[in-house]
């Protein structure tokens, strides 16, 4: 028979509740993992497995990680798509029994993560959860971590599309939601092939909108939830009422730093797909996923971490409404020309801390003293950003000097309250500045005096004992002791204590020395206890203030990103745009803005673009490879992108009317592991443009029909201009394409227009003059560019002889026939043959016997190896 400890019985208890988690369970110091969590976490982690006597048969398999350094160890578990359940002492009213109460006091998912070390300060962490049913999508998703909370509904047809775009702009690290199975599609496929976010089918019920009102009502702790705009919107409040059921299922924690619900309709912002977000590279570049060359790259000079995920959200959701991107221009403007007020702010910025989390930090009650000193410092600079704010006059920043609030009461509480350098642990005591607490400065002071009174005393008993090397010691053991060398023995008196023999010395007790002893110590403990509860408080009282400053961190985050625009502007000569409700793109010597960084100033050739959705809707562009058609069509799409966002532009003048989707097809992007070709992925990607353009949206298509037989994409793009330009859809479109027959469209069709991109020839060479001008090019120029970049001499040579027999079959109207190699070119490899042979058959006749057996013009791979091998074994030969 076998019994369970007690400490086992828990975890049983509480792993059998947990099931799907693995289980931190705390142990002194430590968080251990038992049976099978032990064995995964071992594994997961490279750490020891070892085994617990705990009243079974046999050890239970068993690993511990150290408390302090818990974090990391988490981390990797939830980067792996983990669920952790941390397990904790929750008070100890049986200890007479001997028991230690625990429980769960938290589950750290993927998207629920708020520990600093965990996350990523550029990037938001959302969770987000998705209610389907028949007649629409709510989706609802919020960032614990800074308590940002959002939702939006589809109730449109198309609307599974509307979901997975969304999906490509929130880029959730975790996903709960009612059902995986809708219509045709497979949710969980077609997610992942978005975003690679941890995906669970969560309790149906939770979902259900009565639960769901009931929910969201005692959870803002509310009697209606018209307040927040959603009360017609069955699905948002379906999918908020899941969301709010699953994190205060995981947090278990005060969640009151969520306190408002935003709902926004999705059509209010520009619409980017996934592959033009990719194609763009608005905020990582296509071949490596870095930062580093996107358009985020070129843009971010924010100064706070929370001002770098603000500019981060504004580029990944272009706005629409004209009114709302001018107020941001017209601030980026003011702070562009006012160079002083700008840096100024800079420098104000870099002393603030990311104010979003730390809050959170404080609702949690995981913040520290170093934390709420950070807080101070931060607040400490808001008046200053204030005051060189109502010198500033556009409407953005003065509704950003009214929406901060320099929280003085908080400022002046932490000031008073905590010590300027505090230490990390808030039980050890050394927090609380002096003269904050009665209480507490009198232990402080019983503490001092009773060790001056200790440090007088060795002086004293020096004098009267006559021991000058005499003094007074302390350790954890014995507490004050009296220390005498052995050679002064003889002069110690009788009231000596004797406790300690050393080898060269002996340590004694008093009794006033203990009475001064247990005064310290009684005191300390004390100070330590009550340090704690002050500290506790201060942070509870903090905790009041948590929404104003939050909406304190959001103006200063805006601020940051406004700022960044306006110095990235300056520094590259940007332009302000004007922003329309009519069609014309109109821009003037515009460039690329992440191309040219990446050339010396003033090597990047502007250029001018003309759309107006009428007689110029379709632009088709031609001109040789390399001559920069791809660089010319992104720089469309990434002005008229950074114009809606609020930013100036890289330009002389652009005129931007409003862009409700930008779709592109760019390049050949393979995606194999989804099991479809580059030519599915491309037709597929056209079908979502097709599908889904409007007459507002912007159209960038690369070569459309490259991946299959020329006639079969030829045919394809011929129909894709016309469909396009026709009166249905008339869409702003930038065309770059190699089948010159699509510039004989200008003057069939209405609205479409001949481009190209200038080349100058010079001998056998061309010259790329980067301009693009109306026309169309008279010749690809592929050749050349193949021997530019370095193609052998003969395959250019050979390459331009078949051409010229191409052109001429196609003159006369003849099959295309191709000459083979004439002799004299076959031969001329067997000449190089044979001067080689010449050469090495003074070196070895054995080896030049071997060469004449190989016919050059006819061996594979496979023989070239073993002749070669054989060479090897002749030349090793000769030399052994
Ligand atoms: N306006 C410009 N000024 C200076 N350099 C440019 C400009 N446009 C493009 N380039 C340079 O030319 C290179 C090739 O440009 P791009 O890829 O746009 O050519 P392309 O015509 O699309 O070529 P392909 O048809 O082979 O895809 C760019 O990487 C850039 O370095």
């Amino acid at each position: 028979m076998t019994k369970l400890t007690p400490m086992m019985k828990q975890y049983m208890d509480l792993k059998e509740k947990y099931k799907d988690c693995i289980l931190f369970f705390r142990l002194g110091d430590f968080y251990e993992m038992f049976f099978e969590d032990a064995i995964l976490a071992s594994k997961e982690l490279e750490i020891t497995l070892t085994g617990k006597n705990c009243g079974m048969e046999e050890r239970a398999p068993m690993c511990g990680v150290p408390h302090h350094s818990a974090e990391n160890y988490i981390s990797k578990l939830v980067e792996r798509g983990y669920k952790i359940a941390i397990c904790e002492q929750v008070e100890d009213v049986s200890v007479s029994k001997g028991i230690v109460k625990r429980d769960v006091v938290r589950i750290i998912t993927p998207g629920t993560v708020i520990d600093a070390h965990m996350l990523d300060e550029k990037e938001n962490n959302y969770i987000m959860s998705i209610y389907i049913d028949e007649s629409g999508i709510g989706i609802a998703f919020a960032d614990i971590s800074t308590g940002e909370l959002k939702t939006t509904e589809f109730t449109q047809n198309k609307c599974m599309i509307n979901l997975l775009d969304e999906i490509a702009k929130i880029n959730p690290k975790e996903i709960i939601i009612n059902t995986l199975t809708y219509d045709e599609y497979n949710l969980k496929a077609e997610i992942a092939a978005i975003s690679t976010p941890y995906i669970d089918v969560f309790d149906s019920w939770a979902f259900e909108k009565a639960y769901a009102i009931k929910k969201i009502k005692n959870y803002f702790n509310i009697l209606a939830i018209e307040g927040f705009g959603i009360d017609d919107k069955n699905h948002s409040i379906a999918a908020i009422g899941a969301l709010l059921e699953y994190l205060q299922k995981t947090q278990k924690n005060s969640l009151s730093h969520i306190n408002n619900i935003s709902f926004y309709a999705s059509d209010a912002f520009m619409i980017l797909d996934k592959a033009t977000r990719r194609n763009l590279e608005l905020t990582e570049t296509m071949r490596d996923k870095k930062r580093k060359g996107s358009l985020l790259w070129v843009l971010d000079k924010t100064n706070t971490a929370m001002g770098t995920r603000t500019l981060k959200k504004w580029v990944e959701e272009p706005l629409k409404d004209i009114h709302a991107i001018n107020t941001r221009l017209d601030a980026v403007g003011e702070l562009k020309e006012n160079i002083f007020a700008r840096e100024d702010l800079k420098e104000l910025l870099k002393n603030i801390y990311d104010l979003e989390r730390l809050v959170v930090r404080i609702s949690y009650g995981n913040a520290n003293g170093r934390d709420l000193i950070a807080l101070k410092n931060s607040l400490e600079v808001l008046p200053k950003v204030k005051s060189i704010l109502s010198g500033l006059n556009t409407s953005k920043l003065k509704e950003l000097l009214s929406t901060i609030d320099v929280v003085h009461e908080v400022k002046d509480l932490i000031e008073q309250s905590i010590k300027e350098e505090p230490p990390v642990t808030i039980k050890e005591g050394g927090i609380i500045e002096a003269c904050y607490n009665e209480e507490l400065d009198e232990l402080r002071s019983i503490v001092t005096n009773s060790k001056v009174w200790i440090a007088n005393l060795e002086n004293n008993e020096k004098t009267k004992t006559g021991i000058k090397s005499l003094k007074i010691g302390f350790n954890k053991v014995f507490g004050y002791y009296l220390e005498v060398t052995k050679s002064n023995l003889n002069l110690v008196p009788q009231t000596y204590i004797r406790k300690q023999t050393l080898s060269n010395a002996e340590r004694y007790i008093t009794p006033d020395l203990k009475e001064a002893e247990a005064k310290i110590l009684g005191a300390e403990d004390k100070i330590i206890e009550l340090e704690y509860q002050i500290f506790i408080k201060v942070r509870e009282e903090i905790k009041q203030f948590t929404q104003t400053i939050q909406s304190t961190a959001s103006a200063i985050a805006s601020l940051d990103a406004l700022i960044s625009f306006a110095e990235i502007s300056d520094r590259f000569g940007y332009i302000k745009p004007t922003v329309n409700n009519n069609a014309i793109i109109e821009i003037c010597n515009g460039r690329h803005p992440v191309v040219e960084r990446t050339m010396h100033s003033d090597m990047f050739v502007g250029n001018d673009t003309f759309l107006d959705g009428e007689e110029n809707r379709f632009s088709i562009i031609t001109g040789p490879n390399m001559a920069g058609k791809s660089t010319y069509m992104r720089q469309v799409a990434l002005i008229s992108l950074m114009a809606q966002i609020g930013c100036f532009v890289p330009a002389e003048k652009a005129s931007i009317g409003i862009v409700d989707r930008i779709f592109t097809r760019v390049g050949a992007s393979d995606d194999l592991a989804q099991g479809q070709s580059t030519f599915m992925v491309e037709m597929s990607e056209l079908a979502n443009i097709l599908n889904n353009a409007t007459k507002k949206s912007l159209i960038i298509l690369d070569e459309i029909g490259r991946g299959t037989s020329t006639y079969d994409g030829l045919s394809i793009a011929w129909a894709v201009v016309e469909y396009i330009s026709s009166n249905n859809l008339a869409a702003r479109t930038l065309f770059a394409t190699h089948y010159h027959e699509l510039t004989e469209l200008e003057g069939m069709l209405e609205g479409v227009k001949n481009y190209c991109i200038a080349v100058k020839e010079s001998n056998d060479d061309i010259i790329f003059l980067r301009k693009i001008i109306r026309g169309s090019a008279d010749q690809s120029y592929g050749i050349q560019v193949a021997k530019l970049a370095g193609v052998t001499d003969a395959v250019i040579e050979r390459a331009k002889k078949i051409l010229i027999q191409l052109e001429e079959s196609d003159i006369n109207n003849k099959d295309f026939v191709i000459e083979p190699q004439d002799i004299e070119e076959k031969e001329g490899n067997n000449v190089v043959c044979e001067e080689q042979i010449s050469f090495l058959s003074n070196q070895n006749e054995n080896i030049v016997k071997e060469l004449q057996k190989i016919n050059i013009l006819d061996i594979t791979p496979m023989d070239a190896m073993n002749h070669l091998y054989k060479l090897v074994k002749i030349a090793q030969n000769k030399g052994a």
